[in-house]
């Protein structure tokens, strides 16, 4: 029979690291062998409103649940404050991480991706794990080729941390391995009030929403000479992202570096 995956999901009562409790919860080649929280050590999961039945003992600190269990994978959806430092204590305990968490920069990924290859583990970053979203970043890269004057709206819940998304970010990222850097809109424009363009990624505009009866949407608008081309995705409940964390832990078990970024894993 084949071996179940230990996982630890740190952060199970937020709206993600429930759905990741659920679905690990109910994978049969699974288990869940502990959770991190930010509060409740020393209870059980079970104890815990929403949790009835799902038995997982709960930690604070993620090096003692590390030393004290035996860990394959770390599924990390937290805070943007907390995404690095848990990847660092997670490769300190052979622990490979999957991470959802946002709030990355360019060079906590070439060092965190240095540690990882040091160690032998495979890792994962992923800013957006629904498969529709990064369809929507590819499809965007492929029209950036042919339109390269591109605004970016992402549109969220009113609970979220980080501006912009690190999905928009990942997609302007993409988009500007295709598109020469090139401002856009008037030369001489000016905001008359500050903000009003958004913010500015090599010309390109990325404007956040944040409401509260959102959850996850982002069009990519393209414009060319009398014509526009909008590409989006919406994502109306956090089931839609859960698929994409399965395949993420499945893979980190057979890389031994850091990918950022799920195209890579589906491709
Ligand atoms: N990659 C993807 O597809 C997606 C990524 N995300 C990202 O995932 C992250 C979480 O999002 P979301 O679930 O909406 O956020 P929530 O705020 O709903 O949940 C975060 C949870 O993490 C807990 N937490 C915070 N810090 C720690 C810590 N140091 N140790 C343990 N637990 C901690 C919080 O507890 P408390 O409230 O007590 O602080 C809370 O329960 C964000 O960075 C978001 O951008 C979100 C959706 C999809
Ligand atoms: O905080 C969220 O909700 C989401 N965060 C990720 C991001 O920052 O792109 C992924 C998705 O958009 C939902």
């Amino acid at each position: 029979m084949m071996n179940k995956v230990k996982i630890v999901v740190a952060g199970p009562r937020g709206n993600m690291g429930k759905e990741a409790v659920k679905m690990v919860s109910e994978t049969e080649h699974f288990s869940l062998v502990a959770v991190v929280d930010s509060k409740h050590e020393g209870m059980n999961l079970s104890e815990i409103e929403g949790f009835h039945g799902i038995d997982a003992p709960v930690y604070i600190d993620m090096q003692k649940c590390f030393e004290e269990l035996d860990v394959d994978v770390l599924i990390d959806l937290t805070a943007p404050a907390f995404g690095r430092k848990h990847m660092e204590i997670a490769f300190a305990n052979g622990v490979r991480p999957v991470v959802g968490t946002t709030g990355f920069t360019d060079s906590d990924i070439s060092e965190l991706r240095a540690i990882a290859e040091e160690k032998g583990l495979g890792a994962i970053i992923a800013p957006n794990f629904a498969i529709g979203a990064i369809l929507m970043m590819k499809f965007s890269q492929l029209a950036a080729k042919y339109l390269p004057d591109v605004e970016i709206i992402e549109q969220h819940h009113d609970r979220k941390l980080d501006a912009p998304s690190g999905t928009a970010i990942k997609t302007a990222q993409l988009i500007s391995e295709v598109r020469a850097e090139k401002a856009q809109g008037h030369p001489n424009e000016t905001e008359e009030l500050q903000g009003a363009r958004g913010a500015d990624f090599e010309g390109m505009r990325i404007h956040s929403v944040r409401l509260p009866g959102r959850v996850a949407h982002q069009e990519v608008i393209f414009g060319g000479e009398g014509q526009t081309l909008t590409i989006r995705h919406d994502s109306i409940n956090r089931a839609s992202f859960m698929p994409g964390v399965k395949l993420a832990v499945e893979s980190a078990l057979k890389i031994d570096t850091l990918v950022y970024g799920l195209e890579h894993i589906i491709e």
